[in-house]
Order: structure tokens, then sequence, then C-alpha cells
């Protein structure tokens, strides 16, 4: 395609709203005119899949819920009026708390304010919140925000020991929807003991932000903890960052939550429309279906030119793939579906791995996010008449143009600029888009069957260690791994058990290993 070709073909798919100074350009994904006639069918239906979703429609088959995550930005849209009043007062629950909290009405024992945040979640239940904080976070927050999204015990050390001075004017947000992640209950049990240690009263610094009856919720309310939020059965941890799980934190650090609202919904009105050319969720998605065959062939690689936005893949990560990743379609057939995300931001990524998109093995296409504003203020001239900005601006456009010259195919959205409105608005983009791509692939986007295998297998590893360590304190001389995995009746696990007693040995607990660790049928074990 010659440039006066691209020029056109650029601007007969540029997808413009003024209202949030939004641009979308797909013109470098090479579908052409009968692709696009070939979907019609396909879009048509997942328009209407999508008005029956956000009409209260059970559009979470498996798990018999309904999908409102787009309620919590238009609660007029919700299906009953009890659920438009919920939400409407847990965002003033959540205003009026954060405020009392900024202000230091709401205040630790003994102490003026509250000076830290301590988000403990993991999933839907952190990454939201990590990627708003570090999108919108000023850079002087009343409150400073802190993470534990892990069960790393060395992970968790670090991040209690940077806070140990300030545990006593720290806030502990604890989130799980389902109130049961062993992760999260490890990070908020090891936080309570440092509490403790400290001789602090764990429950007058902890909130609770999770289900309606959940093992967390009725452990907060008979421990007396600050304060409760709800995490709605109708909301899905990756589309949660809108609900209390994520506009708490974010108000607690004085970004405005009404604005994020404001510029979801916005998004929200335009990716509504049933008409694919006006509809820029829908145009991602047929851009996903054309660059992977409705298949995921390709990856999808997410490269914001911003800073602030490095977060981003890593919260798509999630909300692509847990939603798109799916053995079976509706009707029960294997299908295998998915879009692998990565990504990190430009232009540091051209100096790693955009080597490989350009010239490596094709298997994935770009999404390049473009910022307009490069900042606020003046900015100091790098060479003449040339700033950093426009380097980073310079370094897109080449990027883009290189990789389309070797026939990779990419997506630009441009922004005004990273504020609490576009933000908003991204998310609600994206939800929108993986919603319309599962209905023209035909699988159920709101559950994560996947997910349970590994938390089961999980905890029949743990059942093992307890068993072994249990054989080994009665067992009168050394055994060898085969005569324990014997007495344990688990021979067709034994690798299993020879990983637990290693990890175990290696932390000096309960089991010593003699003899050469890496000849694992020479070892002997006992108790320690
Ligand atoms: O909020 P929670 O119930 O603790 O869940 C946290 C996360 O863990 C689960 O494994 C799910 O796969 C995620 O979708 C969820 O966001």
């Amino acid at each position: 395609m010659d440039a006066a070709a691209l020029w056109q073909r650029y601007q007969d798919w540029l997808f413009y709203d003024a209202g949030l100074g939004f641009y979308l350009d797909i013109s470098r994904m090479r579908f052409d005119e009968a692709f696009v006639e070939q979907m019609q069918p396909r879009f048509n239906k997942a328009f209407e899949d999508m008005a029956a979703l956000e009409a209260g429609a059970i559009a979470n088959p498996d798990e018999n819920r309904m999908v409102g995550h787009y309620w919590l930005r238009d609660p007029d849209l919700a299906p009953t009026s009890i659920i438009r009043q919920d939400i409407i007062d847990t965002l003033v629950y959540i205003e009026e708390f954060s405020s009392k909290v900024r202000t230091g009405v709401i205040h630790p024992p003994d102490r003026e304010k509250f000076t830290d945040i301590l988000s403990i979640g993991i999933g839907g239940s952190a990454l939201g919140p990590q990627f708003v904080a570090q999108a919108l976070g000023p850079d002087f927050p009343p409150l400073e925000v802190h993470f534990i999204d892990n069960t790393d015990p060395e992970g968790i050390d670090r991040t209690l020991s940077r806070l140990a001075e300030r545990l006593s004017t720290t806030l502990v947000i604890v989130t799980s929807k389902s109130g049961g992640t062993q992760e999260t209950r490890n990070g908020m049990i090891e936080t309570k003991y440092r509490y403790e240690a400290q001789g602090l009263d764990f429950s007058k610094y902890a909130i609770a932000v999770t289900g309606a009856s959940s093992n967390l919720e009725k452990m907060a309310h008979s421990q007396g903890w600050l304060a409760t939020f709800p995490m709605h059965d109708w909301v899905g941890g990756r589309t949660s960052e809108l609900s209390a799980v994520g506009l708490l934190p974010a108000a607690l650090q004085g970004i405005d939550i009404r604005s994020i609202l404001g510029g979801a919904k916005q998004m929200d009105g335009v990716t509504r429309t049933p008409e694919l050319s006006q509809n820029p969720a829908a145009l991602l998605a047929l851009a996903w279906y054309h660059a992977g065959n409705g298949k995921g062939e390709k990856d999808m690689v997410i490269l914001p030119y911003k800073d602030s936005l490095l977060l981003f893949s890593r919260y798509l990560q999630q909300l692509v793939m847990e939603s798109l990743g799916k053995e079976k379609d509706l009707d029960g057939n294997v299908v295998y579906q998915g879009i692998a995300v990565y990504g990190n931001k430009g232009s540091t990524d051209q100096h790693a791995y955009v080597q490989q998109l350009r010239e490596g093995v094709p298997s994935f296409f770009v999404t390049f996010i473009e910022v307009l504003e490069d900042r606020q203020g003046e900015s100091v001239q790098v060479e003449p008449g040339i700033t950093s900005g426009d380097y980073l601006f310079g370094f897109l456009q080449g990027t883009r143009q290189a990789l389309f010259d070797n026939g990779r195919e990419s997506i630009t959205l441009t922004i005004p600029q990273v504020n609490a409105h576009t933000v908003g608005a991204l998310i609600a983009l994206y939800e929108r888009a993986v919603g319309l791509y599962a209905s023209l692939v035909n699988i159920n986007a709101y559950h994560q069957p996947g997910v349970e295998a590994g938390k089961k297998a999980a905890a029949s590893v743990l059942e093992l260690q307890l068993q072994a360590v249990q054989i080994l304190q009665a067992a009168e001389e050394p055994l060898s791994l085969q005569s324990l995995a014997e007495k344990m009746g688990a021979t067709h696990d034994i690798e299993t058990v020879y990983k637990l007693v290693r990890h175990l040995h290696a932390n000096q607990r309960q089991v010593v290993i003699q003899g050469d660790p890496g000849l694992p049928s020479e070892i002997r074990l006992s108790a320690l």
C-alpha cells in the first residue's frame, strides 16, 4: 500500500470522540472490507449479548451470576432499585470515610492521622489499585500506598520492614472478594503479627473490602475492624477497579474518584453504540479477532509511551487473559481460546525486546498508547527546538512505522493526558472490548475455572508436607526418600516429597537431609 492509500486508510478508520479527546487508529491492522462484512453478524450478536448483560441477564452462566461492573459508574442502569441504592450508598461511604481519614477525624490510636496505606490483596484485588496508584497517585499523597500481593515471605518482610517505623500510623486494607484467598490471608496474618509485636491492636487499623458473608467479613465484624466495604457478587475481581476495591485506596490517596467514574461512564456511553465503526471497543475487538484469526494466534503487546501507564499491561494481562483464556466455549466445545498479553513501556522497551518485535518471530500485534500532553509546564530544549517529549513522540511514531514496514501490525490509542478521567475511560474501553470479543468467539468471559486446579494441587502439597513431617518424627532411624514416600502412600508423588523435604531443610525446619541432595535416591531423611 502506497503512502497516499495508507493515509486514506488512516482517515477512513480513525475513530475520534471529542468529549473524551480520545482517538483510536486501527489502520495499521491489515484487514479488508470483506473481513469487516463477514464479521458483522457476529458483532450484531455481540451487541445484543452486551445489552442483555447490562440489563441484568445471567451473563456468567457457570456461576449463575449477573455481570454488573457497568452499573458501578451509572447506577441508573442497575436492574433493581436495591442494587442501584447500594452502589450510590457505597460510593458516598467511600468518600466520607476517606475524607475523614485524610483529615484525621478517623485516626489511629494515640496518633493524629494515618500516614500510609498497606493494601493486601492479589489478582483483581491488587492489580487495579496498583495500576491506578502508579498512573494517578499524586507526587506527595496524603497517604502513601504500599502493597502486599503475594505470599512470598521475603516480599512481605520487605514491605513491612520499610513500614516498621510507621506501622502505628498505617491503615491496612485487606481486599478479597471471596475472603478466602490464601495469599491474602497469609499477608493479613503476618501483618497482624507485626502490629501485635509492636503492642498495637490490629483491629483499630484494619479495613476489609470483601463479599457479603465471606470469612473475611465475619472476622472483620467479630474483631471490630475499623470498617467493611462491600464487594458485590455481580462484580468480578478483574473488573472491580471501579468498585470499592479500587475507589477506596484511590480516594485515600487523594485521587478524584468521581472523575475516574465519569471517564468510565463516558466511555461506556460511546462503546454502547451498536455500530461497529462508531464503537471503539468493537473496533478493538475487530482488530484482535483479525490479528489472531479469532483464535488468539497473535499476542497483544501493550506499549504505552508514558511512565505512569507502566502497569497497564499487567492490569490488562489479567483482564484479557483470565477473561478470554478458556478451554471450552459456551456450547461445551473444546476451543482453547485466549490472547496472550505482555508489555511494559516505550521508549524503554525499544532498548530491550523491540528488537525481536521488529525482526524476530512475528507472533504479536502491538497496541501503542500515545499521550498528547508531554508534561505540565514548560519543557527545556534538549536540542534546538526539540524537547524530551518530542523524542518520546518521535520514538513512538518511528517504532510504529518500522514495525509496519516489516509486516508487523499495530493499533494506536491516543489520549490527551493521563488523568482520572482518561484512566477511567481506558479501563472501561478494555472491559467492553473484552466482553465483545468474548461474544465473537462464544466464550464465558466472566468465570475462571482454570485457576482452581493450581489451588487444589497446592493444598494437596501442603497435606503431604504435614504427613511427611509426622512420619519422620515417628521414625526411629533416618529414612530413604523411597521409604518415606512408601510410608506416606505417596510413591506416585515421590518428586513432590523430595521437593518438600528439600524446602523444609533449606529453611532449617523440621527435616534434615543427609547425603547429596543432587542424588535424591541416596539421601537419608530425619526429623530436626
Ligand atoms: O478477591 P479474591 O477473592 O481474593 O480473589 C483474588 C483473585 O484470585 C482468584 O484466583 C481469581 O482468579 C482472580 O480473578 C481474583 O481476582
